[in-house]
């Protein structure tokens, strides 16, 4: 077993022995708050750390679960239980609805919506006279499970930690699995974006949908046993102040890790009550003077340790042990083209952006088996050409067909679907994620497991099969060595590479290369050309956009030459190499 596990199963243990041990109430008072909020603060690592979204509303989360259960206990008399479920189908709805308006926002628009509607959540808590108003609601009753009433401290304590740490291992599982892998490389801040998993054929809006609905069941699971733990709700613990402790939580403990949501918890409950003892009797007046001192720590970690304290702790712990991969495990393989058959039409294409016109009446054809170049000086449109065919950029007029249908208008994971995939010519891999789960995330439309499967581990066969093909891929592009180094710490040749044998992970009908070898040196160069001559020598069908000439020349069956944003002349490599035109376009001249 790993190594990490004795770890995990060590820390369940201390856990589950706390309250049967003498330890003052006190401490399993302030425990159970570390659970509670270490539950809202995980949704927030979800949400910021991965997702890159940030959010000042999960507290108001919290006051649904809270809110739901125990009016429906207070009022109606229902069990804490039907009460959990009536919190959790609300806050699905509201965050569905919420996600559904807000997700699209871009930049800060996001964050402030998050405040907008805790505020609005707040205020209705607060004026409704069914919910009590600002007095809230009395006499919730405690929570019974198998007859045995969780009224006592040290009992509920039980079955906090038993959710958060169910919820951490869940939400360890999810990271570690396909869609989990998409969530990962969401991440704006961390270079991520949704350009590449729509590439992969994922959906960015779904996912980052999946991350905001788990968030808020969290946190609505953390408001359920928090109301019924206290006995009581009132509108303040799901106040905006809360909702900012809990996103300083989740920084200080380090937003990008499971086990960073509970220890940002732990710092910031114990060190709150310490500083509202000293702090006043320091100053000599009363007040909420620790609000400053956490502003500050914020600005101190975010500058220092931008990923928080969780990783200092890491590296206390035995390192991960790699993954095991087994060769044999296959995944099914997509259905290919007939060879010589029309793969891509590109149909007098065109794009413009304002007043410019970046792509005029760019027409080719690329057949089954064929290595195709796109070529041309700097600026000549041909970035802008490749995205208008793998679906990045809308087109200004022509059409995009993919064997035999037509493409173009088609977001661009719907073209991945249909047989197509690219590389990236700013090289677009999760620095934080290994070699191998960069290549698996390339295996996204040829397996199924969705995230309950992941958070129960129903998926292993089906990764293994994933990872099988991944460290296949890798090999084939002379990286097997490297298949468990992370990504970020590549050089830009090898990450190239990555990026090819990613795509090759979705077993393509068409692969499409932008730029490769921008920006590499001779020997990366070199062995590129290897690899792309070894794919073109079992067949692949390749679309190679380039700039430089002197590469293309030996890999391709035809060129197409580009020239400010027009088709200059097309033909094998020969002609193209004996045409005054394209020397001239190279060299900026006049023809
Ligand atoms: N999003 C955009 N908005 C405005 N203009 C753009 C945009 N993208 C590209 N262009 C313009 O379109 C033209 C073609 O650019 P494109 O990047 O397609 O050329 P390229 O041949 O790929 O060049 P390079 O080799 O430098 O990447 C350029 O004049 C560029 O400035």
């Amino acid at each position: 077993m790993d190594l990490r596990r004795y770890g995990l199963l060590a820390f369940v243990v201390v856990m589950a022995a706390v309250p049967f041990l003498p330890v003052p109430d006190y401490w399993i008072t302030k425990l159970n708050y570390v659970g509670l909020f270490g539950l809202v603060a995980l949704g927030l690592v979800l949400l910021t750390g991965i997702g890159g979204l940030t959010s000042f509303g999960q507290a108001a989360f919290a006051g649904l679960g809270a809110y739901a259960s125990a009016y429906l206990a207070v009022k109606v008399g229902l069990s804490p239980w039907i009460g959990l479920l009536a919190g959790l189908a609300i806050t699905l709805a509201v965050a569905v609805v919420l996600g559904w308006v807000t997700l699209r926002m871009s930049g800060h628009y996001l964050p402030l919506a998050t405040i907008a509607w805790s505020l609005s959540l707040f205020y209705t808590m607060g004026n409704l006279e069914a919910l009590g108003k600002y007095d809230g609601l009395l006499g919730v009753p405690a929570i019974e499970l198998f007859g045995i009433s969780l009224q006592e401290e040290r009992r509920i304590y039980l079955l906090i930690w038993a959710v958060a740490i169910a919820a951490a291992i869940a939400v360890t599982r999810l990271l570690d699995s396909r869609p989990g892998r998409i969530m990962r490389a969401l991440n704006a801040n961390r270079g991520g974006g949704s350009t590449m998993p729509e590439a992969m054929g994922a959906s960015a809006f779904r996912h980052k949908m999946l991350i905001f609905v788990i968030a808020a069941l969290l946190a609505a699971v953390s408001g359920w046993l928090f109301a019924h733990m206290q006995r009581s709700v009132n509108p303040s613990p799901f106040g905006i102040k809360f909702g900012i402790e809990y996103l300083f939580m989740a920084v200080l403990g380090g937003a990008g890790h499971v086990w960073g949501a509970f220890t940002g918890a732990a710092l910031v409950k114990l060190a709150e009550d310490q500083l509202q003892t000293w702090l006043p009797a320091l100053l000599g007046t009363s007040g909420s003077y620790e609000i400053i001192v956490f502003g500050v720590v914020l600005v101190l970690v975010l500058k220092f340790a931008p990923e928080g304290l969780w990783p200092s702790i890491e590296r206390l712990l035995p390192r991960r042990r790699a993954r095991a991969v087994d060769t044999t495990a296959t995944l099914p393989a997509r259905d290919k083209p007939a060879a010589g058959s029309t793969l891509l039409e590109v149909k007098s294409v065109r794009r413009t952006f304002g007043g410019l016109v970046a792509v005029n009446g760019v027409a080719f054809n690329i057949q089954a088996g064929q290595i195709f170049g796109l070529i041309g000086p700097n600026g000549a449109g041909k970035s802008t050409t490749f995205n208008l065919i793998s679906g990045v950029l809308p087109l200004s007029g022509g059409e995009v067909w993919l064997r035999g249908e037509r493409v173009d208008g088609l977001p661009s994971r719907e073209i991945a679907r249909r047989g197509l995939s690219r590389t990236f010519q700013h090289v677009k891999l999760v620095p934080d994620m290994t070699v191998l789960e960069n290549v698996a995330l390339g295996t996204y439309l040829r397996t199924r497991s969705g995230t309950a499967a992941a958070m129960l581990r129903l998926d292993r066969a089906e990764e293994a099969r994933a990872f099988a093909e991944a460290a296949r891929q890798l090999q084939r592009v002379g990286l097997g060595e490297q298949m468990h180094e992370l990504a970020g710490n590549l050089a830009l040749g090898p990450q190239r590479l990555v990026e090819i044998a990613r795509a090759l992970a979705s077993d393509p009908a068409l692969l499409l290369l932008d730029e490769p070898a921008a920006g590499l040196r001779h020997r990366e160069k070199q062995a590129l050309a290897e690899v792309l001559r070894q794919l073109k020598g079992e067949g692949l069908s390749l679309l190679l956009v380039e700039h430089d000439m002197d590469f293309v020349m030996n890999l391709t069956d035809r060129i197409l030459v580009m020239e400010f944003g027009t088709p200059l002349l097309e033909g094998t490599p020969e002609e193209i190499q004996a045409s005054e035109k394209v020397r001239a376009a190279y060299l900026g001249t006049e023809h």
